[in-house]
């Protein structure tokens, strides 16, 4: 991160748009220099900005600081998301649930399991508050926290020793499909699914001396979570629902000291979310309906 962006954000001026279109968020980051392109595109309205970023504000400053105290002039009232990253008010995972509850949809979010007790404990004793503030002044309101591994897609591909391990002991159905099952036992479907989470274990690693055990790890987490998301999710999804995934820019340009197989991810990531639009017309008309308008179009501002 630039000195310019850890001291704080500035919004840059350049070219804040907000215009009517149908499709999707995406949204495209660099570490390196700082800017956060990003489209946003929910039921009929598109936003896009960049801006240099603060990570845990990113999206409601540009909101704010764009369209004014009301925050973003869409109206996702009625509206439910499910925001898969969330562990802590510092992730861009908390900022764009910030964004979407701002526009009026109710939150849910999925929470990784060993960061599950911590981030509960946090929200309940108000350590959040002054982050959960949403530009109107009220505070985003998370309907509910799931606890998640989209490491796992069904509790037959959890292993003894995760099993066993006392980071897991206490939380059950976290694992993708019982998630997903358990949100619809309890909500009935979702609109707008964020896929906003990352693991590589050896990301610190050139590429060159990464484990295949690291690579896959880093494709499992980071790419592979966003098929099984959507896989169960697309049948609860209502009709002009949204998918998002969250890409960095080594996806596409060797970028020192993002190793792991993690760049390879990012690549695999977008490639997927790409290949929704594809796999919405092999899907059934039924399913096709559900998913509504196309899945992911990148947009790269950086490259402008
Ligand atoms: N921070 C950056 O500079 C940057 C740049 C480009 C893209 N991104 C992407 O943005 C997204 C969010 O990252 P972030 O920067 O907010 O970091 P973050 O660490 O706040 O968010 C990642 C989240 O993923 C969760 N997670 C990890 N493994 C998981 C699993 N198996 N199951 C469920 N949850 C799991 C973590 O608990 C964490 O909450 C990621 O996809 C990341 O690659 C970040």
């Amino acid at each position: 991160m630039t000195a310019s962006a850890a001291a704080g954000v500035q919004m840059v001026a350049a070219r804040p748009c907000i215009s009517a279109s149908p499709g999707i968020l995406t949204a495209r980051v660099s570490r390196t220099d700082c800017m956060l392109s990003t489209t946003a595109t929910f039921p009929k309205i598109s936003c896009s900005w960049p801006l240099r970023f603060k990570r845990n504000d990113v999206v409601v400053r540009a909101i704010s600081e764009e369209c004014g105290p009301q925050g973003l002039p869409i109206d996702l009232r009625g509206k439910r998301a499910f925001i898969a990253g969330v562990a802590d008010d510092n992730g861009y995972g908390w900022a764009i649930a910030k964004a979407l509850a701002a526009a009026g949809a109710e939150i849910l979010v999925g929470t990784w399991v060993p960061a599950l007790n911590i981030f509960e404990t946090s929200l309940r004793r108000g350590k959040f508050d002054e982050s959960r503030k949403l530009p109107d002044g009220s505070l985003m309101d998370i309907v509910k926290v799931y606890p998640l591994d989209a490491v796992y897609d069904s509790p037959d591909d959890v292993p003894e020793d995760v099993k066993s391990n006392k980071r897991y002991a206490g939380a059950s159905n976290w694992t993708v499909k019982e998630v997903v099952e358990s949100v619809r036992n309890d909500f009935g479907s979702i609109d707008i699914l964020v896929h906003s989470l990352a693991n590589g274990p050896e990301v610190t690693k050139p590429l060159l001396e990464t484990s295949r055990r690291g690579y896959l790890a880093a494709i499992s987490a980071s790419s592979y979570s966003y098929v099984s998301l959507l896989q169960h999710f697309l049948p609860i999804m209502n009709p002009g629902g949204a998918s998002i995934s969250l890409t960095y820019i080594a996806s596409e340009r060797a970028i020192p000291g993002y190793g792991g197989g993690m760049s390879s991810a990012k690549a695999a990531l977008e490639s997927d979310t790409r290949l929704g639009e594809k796999a919405k017309s092999e899907l059934t008309p039924y399913q096709q309906a559900l998913l509504g308008a196309e899945l992911l179009r990148q947009l790269d501002l950086l490259r402008r």
